[in-house]
């Protein structure tokens, strides 16, 4: 296999809708992605090229105001929704400190939805008064791709020989979860490439190294950083293409499928010294809060060989899912219980333990 991330090119797709033909073409290649590498690139996707500058544009200004105007948003003020500024520091891998700054940004839920006051669920907090165009461009931003999410879910149905939509149905209504994120990765200063983060001789990430937790990941990048393990497990660099998107398959995907698409690590080199900051922006496209995770019924596929099933066996074992079951929110709760420290966990316990990626505490009352 080449050592080189598959691309696919979804303009014919979007130009001729209806050519079954064509959808079965990208769902094919899409299938192929999935089970092997669990990352591909699409390019000609229907997110406007304006749209996505604007996004660019709004979040380089906004990592530019002052730190007082950041902290005025601090992810720890905005409750339960989790949404805001998350300062340099405030997310580790493994223990050891994520270099980058953020801001958090979900789709804007008004206090009449019905999962008002659910975590993960609410208002964003933007800077309105320094950059008022941040707010529409952002959300105008989640909101295409997130249909891009939709398109890609009903693909990967038709991959997995499931009826048409079926993805759709069972995760995604009534509607995903949707967790976007903005982040500005500072360039290692000197001293510490030399010497490795607290002068331990080891190295430093923007992201250690990782897998995804939930569905799918629609990543947009400014500059090179990201590395994925190949499917021979060497590390290699993402390529950086105008307007494209990087696209993962999460955990529960990896488990929903029955091992099929895979969740593989990848992880975030800092930039270099002297050289720019880079920015990302990954939007964690995930099931409905209710979805009822259950493993797919993929009987109709061949099955996966001995050394396919003991690889997923290997693979499951790395992450903290004891089984599949319950709904989708049990699984988040768990995961960001120690954000929220007063939050009612739910009665099945579906993940051993909750992440220790977020380290910045939110002190909300339960719900
Ligand atoms: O910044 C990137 O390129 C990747 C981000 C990522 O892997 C994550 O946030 O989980
Ligand atoms: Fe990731």
């Amino acid at each position: 296999m080449a050592n080189e991330l598959p691309t696919i090119d979804l303009s014919a797709y979007f130009a001729s809708s209806s050519s079954i033909s064509e959808a079965r073409h990208v769902a094919q290649d899409m299938y192929t992605a999935a089970s092997t590498w669990g990352f591909f690139v699409v390019t000609g996707t229907t997110v406007s090229p304006e749209t996505q500058s604007s996004l660019v544009d709004s979040a380089k200004a906004f990592f530019d105001l002052t730190p007082e105007v950041k902290m005025a948003l601090d992810v720890r003020s905005g409750g339960v929704a989790w949404r805001g500024y998350m300062p340099l520091g405030g997310e580790h891998t493994h223990g050891r400190t994520d270099w980058k700054e953020g801001l958090y940004v979900g789709p804007e839920h008004a206090d009449d939805h019905p999962l008002a006051g659910a975590p993960l669920h609410g208002r964003n907090q933007f800077p309105d008064e320094s950059l008022p165009g941040m707010r529409p461009a952002v959300l105008e931003y989640v909101r295409q791709v997130s249909e891009l999410g939709k398109t890609l879910t009903d693909l990967f149905s038709l991959g997995l020989g499931l009826e048409e939509g079926e993805l759709r149905r069972r995760l995604l209504e009534p509607e995903p979860v949707v967790l976007f994120r903005c982040f500005k990765y500072v360039p290692v200063k000197k001293e510490v490439a030399e010497s490795g983060e607290g002068g331990d001789g080891k190295e430093s990430f923007g992201i250690g190294k990782h897998t995804d937790f939930g569905y799918l990941t629609i990543l947009k990048v400014d500059s090179p950083g990201l590395q994925v393990l190949s499917p021979s497990n060497a590390w290699v660099d993402v390529p950086v293409i105008e307007n494209a998107f990087i696209i993962n398959i999460g955990d529960m995907f990896d488990q929903l499928t029955s091992g099929r698409f895979r969740s593989r690590p990848h992880r975030v080199v800092r930039p270099a010294p002297d050289s720019p900051p880079r920015y990302s922006f990954p939007l964690f496209f995930d099931f409905a809060w209710n979805a009822e995770m259950q493993r797919l019924p993929l009987e109709h596929l061949a099955p996966l060989s001995e050394q396919d099933q003991a690889v997923a066996r290997d693979r499951w074992a790395g992450t903290t899912f004891r089984d599949v079951g319950g709904t989708w929110s049990q699984y988040l709760a768990r995961k960001v219980q120690k954000v929220f420290p007063h939050l009612k966990l739910p009665d099945f316990e579906p993940n051993a333990a909750p992440s220790t990626r977020f380290t910045r505490v939110v002190e909300a009352a339960a719900t």
